[in-house]
């Protein structure tokens, strides 16, 4: 039976000039949720709601099992945070903010968040503001790792990063990863989430359009593009998204094989994050 370290069951969350509406997500134990969708599209209310940051108007959230509203330090303990605002003061010293995590944090580990910063050849001397936007957004990845949660909740945690510390950081993901463990990763970088993900969720005006395991993308999903005469033919047939240009139509379709064996003239592909971003955005479901 599959086991969730999250689960948001209807989620209702009303600000001024934003809804989240009906989000129902899970985040299974071992799996790593790529939670994609463009500017504004509710990434972050979704994250800041999970932590409790807003209250939602209706619906209910569990984190390891709990009702996070009666969110006992025990839970916090095993949660990591990457937000988009700094929590500390961007004068701080690495070294002053690491006293700040030891204080809430029981298990906060020196020797891990030093050897992260060491092999990333970070000083800990320095401000935050002295260090690269590259170095910013490694040391807020260390700094959510360095008390060894089981749940991490990362908003856009590789933008600023150039490849190579992206490909680095993803590795981290990796290793940081066990039976146990769950990773919600948001991201505009669709290519890291094609990496790394399990799990693809898309949010659009705050609502959830499309949840999918990244091996059922693989297998069943194609991206057919055919022109507009064979797209009026093929009538009967129901995409999940069109994308209708001038000389061309773009079509989600999760029967992979059944149009491999009966258009096997047809281009297709494997839909990538972006793709099937794009399609969801532009085209009609
Ligand atoms: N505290 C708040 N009060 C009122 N409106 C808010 C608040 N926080 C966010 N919003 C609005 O909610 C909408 C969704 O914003 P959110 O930051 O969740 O999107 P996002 O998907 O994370 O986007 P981005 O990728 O740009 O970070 C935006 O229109 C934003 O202006």
């Amino acid at each position: 039976m599959t086991e969730y370290n999250l689960i948001l069951e209807n989620v209702n969350v009303t600000l001024d000039s934003f809804d989240l509406q009906d989000i129902s997500i899970q985040i299974p134990k071992g799996q790593i949720v790529g939670f994609v969708g463009e500017n504004g599209a509710g990434k972050t209310t979704t994250i800041k709601t999970i932590l409790n940051l807003l209250t939602p108007v209706s619906g209910e959230i569990k984190i390891f099992g709990s009702h996070n509203l009666d969110q006992k330090p025990a839970i916090k303990e095993k949660i990591g945070v990457i937000l988009d605002d700094s929590f500390f003061d961007e004068n701080f010293k690495i070294y002053q903010i690491e006293k700040v995590m030891q204080h809430a944090y029981k298990n906060w580990d020196r020797a891990y968040f030093s050897e992260l910063l060491k092999s990333h050849d970070i000083d800990k001397n320095k401000t935050f503001k002295e260090c690269s936007k590259g170095m910013q957004a490694k040391l807020k990845i260390f700094l959510a790792l360095a008390h060894h949660p089981q749940l991490l909740l990362l908003d856009e945690p590789t933008t600023g990063l150039d490849p190579v510390s992206r490909q680095e950081i993803l590795d981290i993901f990796r290793d940081f990863m066990d039976d146990e463990k769950s990773i919600l990763f948001s991201s505009h970088i669709t290519s890291d989430l094609d990496k790394i993900a399990d799990q693809i969720i898309l949010i659009h005006k705050g609502a959830i359009q499309f949840i999918e395991d990244q091996s059922t993308l693989d297998e069943n999903y194609a991206l057919l593009k055919i022109t507009p005469e064979i797209y009026a033919e093929l009538n009967n047939f129901e995409f999940l998204a069109v994308l209708e240009q001038s000389h061309s139509v773009t079509c989600l379709t999760t029967q992979k094989e059944l149009f491999r064996r009966e258009f096997p003239e047809f281009e297709m592909t494997t839909p990538t994050i972006e793709d099937i971003l794009l399609l969801f955005k532009k085209g009609v479901h």
